[in-house]
């Protein structure tokens, strides 16, 4: 196994070209089971995540192609399987969205509850609650889930308690092609949920109102193929901002889609950081001087993303002064906390809320990635430290992050990944 080893104090300055959203990607990957026809998807990241999505495609019967660096091709004439065995699911948490086109075309399957990163219990009752209303039958055997939908779903009014992503990502794919309308109601409203909807109606889908609580899908007999490029990946772009602002120097974002991350930009801004946006490109520059102190509060979209809280703790972890953190959205999303606390930071963890009084310096030291989102964090406060950080476990960074080492390097970043023994 890989370990990052990063020799911090060096400001950062230069070009990050931003990848598409593996959010996003590995959800669109799974429209190929939708159709007989072929689908082509570009500006894909290459990353341990599509990868894994791909050989649970593969395993179901879908040509999976690769052209070039970032464009995938998934052709689906006919299905070999309709379950998805625990092995291939287990890495991440998409994967389980394969169940609802699997019961629309096959009318069964089989499939296992999902993995992911470790930050909550991370239910999937919502999703299965919808595939219900649908008038699927569902049951739980040993770890799978076992549905089936003897001639097709039908559309139905779906009204979640609260905001999930992934449940609205299924049950949109599961919608499409259901006999009738389906409404959806307080509905996910993320970048990644407009970008998958853009491809279902692409492909002759009818959806209206993706991006709004209240979601209109009138089901469709057949779709076709498609060529669709995968949104910037916005949490990606965050998490270079933040290296910018914690590091220090001057970083230009380019291929973003900055709209997306309105709820961050003001925030860096407080934080004593300069953030100019242009078309598709941001640059972020933060000369000497401690950052101050921000309190954030993560919030479904358009607020505050969780995927970025960690590495925000990282900056505010440096401020002159104290910032209250707080996660609405995951339990158990603070395991990076011991890490940064490791490094020097001053961290007192309450139930939902973090209180970070800022330190002047970050010191190296052996830490260990928890989860993707906080290995990235990690990073940016490895940047910052004097002396050598150690990063290990980093299987999980490569979950979600194309070419880190390389992209940061290209900034002057004194990063290398080495084995681990
Ligand atoms: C692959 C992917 O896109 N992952 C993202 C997705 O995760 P994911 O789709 O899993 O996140 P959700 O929006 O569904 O989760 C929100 C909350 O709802 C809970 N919940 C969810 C479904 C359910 O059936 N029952 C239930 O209780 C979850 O445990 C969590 O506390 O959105 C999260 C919130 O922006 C991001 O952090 C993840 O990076
Ligand atoms: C939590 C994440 O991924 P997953 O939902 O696949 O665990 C993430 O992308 O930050």
């Amino acid at each position: 196994m890989d370990k990052i080893v990063i020799e911090g104090g060096f400001p950062l300055r230069g070009d990050i070209r931003i990848s598409g959203a593996k959010n996003s990607a590995i959800k669109l990957m799974a429209v190929c089971l939708l159709t007989d026809q072929q689908i082509t998807l570009t500006n894909m990241p290459r990353l341990r995540d599509t990868r894994s999505m791909g050989q649970l495609l593969t395993h179901l019967g879908v040509e999976v192609g690769e052209v070039g660096a970032s464009t995938m091709t998934l052709h689906a004439p006919k299905l070999s399987s309709s379950e998805a065995p625990y092995d291939l699911v287990r890495k991440m948490r998409a994967t389980f969205n394969v169940l609802g086109p699997l019961l629309a075309r096959e009318e069964e399957a089989r499939v296992s509850l999902p993995g992911g990163c470790a930050i909550g219990a991370r239910p999937v009752d919502l999703h299965l609650k919808a595939l219900e209303a649908m008038g699927a039958k569902i049951e739980l055997e040993q770890g799978y889930v076992v549905a089936s939908a003897k001639g097709g779903l039908r559309g139905a009014e779906i009204s979640f308690p609260f905001v999930s992503v992934g449940a609205t990502e299924h049950a949109l794919l599961s919608a499409v092609l259901a006999k009738g309308e389906t409404v959806l109601m307080n509905a996910a409203r993320e970048p990644e949920i407009i970008d998958l909807a853009n491809c279902l109606n692409a492909m002759g889908a009818k959806i209206t109102g993706a991006g709004r609580s209240e979601v209109r899908i009138e089901g469709v007999a057949k779709l076709g193929g498609v060529e669709h490029s995968v949104v910037p990946d916005r949490i990606e772009a965050g998490t270079y901002a933040l290296a910018a602002a914690t590091a220090g120097g001057s970083v230009r974002l380019t291929h973003v889609r900055h709209d997306h991350l309105g709820a961050l930009w003001p925030l860096i801004a407080q934080a004593g950081a300069r953030v100019s946006l242009d078309d598709s490109t941001v640059l972020i520059e933060r000369g000497t001087g401690r950052p101050n102190p921000v309190d954030i509060d993560t919030q479904a979209y358009p607020g505050f993303p969780t995927d970025l809280q960690a590495q925000f703790m990282a900056l505010v972890g440096l401020a002159d002064g104290v910032s209250i953190i707080r996660e609405n959205i995951f339990e158990n999303r603070f395991m990076h906390c011991p890490e940064l606390t490791r490094m020097g930071a001053d961290i007192t963890v309450r139930g939902r809320e973090a209180i970070v009084r800022g330190v002047p310096e970050y010191v190296a030291a052996p830490v260990m990635a928890t989860d993707l989102r906080a290995s990235a964090s990690l990073i940016n406060a490895g940047l910052a430290a004097r002396g050598e950080t150690h990063i290990s476990r980093v299987y999980h960074l490569d979950r979600g992050f194309e070419h880190i080492e390389v992209k940061l390097g290209q900034c002057g970043a004194r990063i290398k990944r080495v084995p681990d023994d």
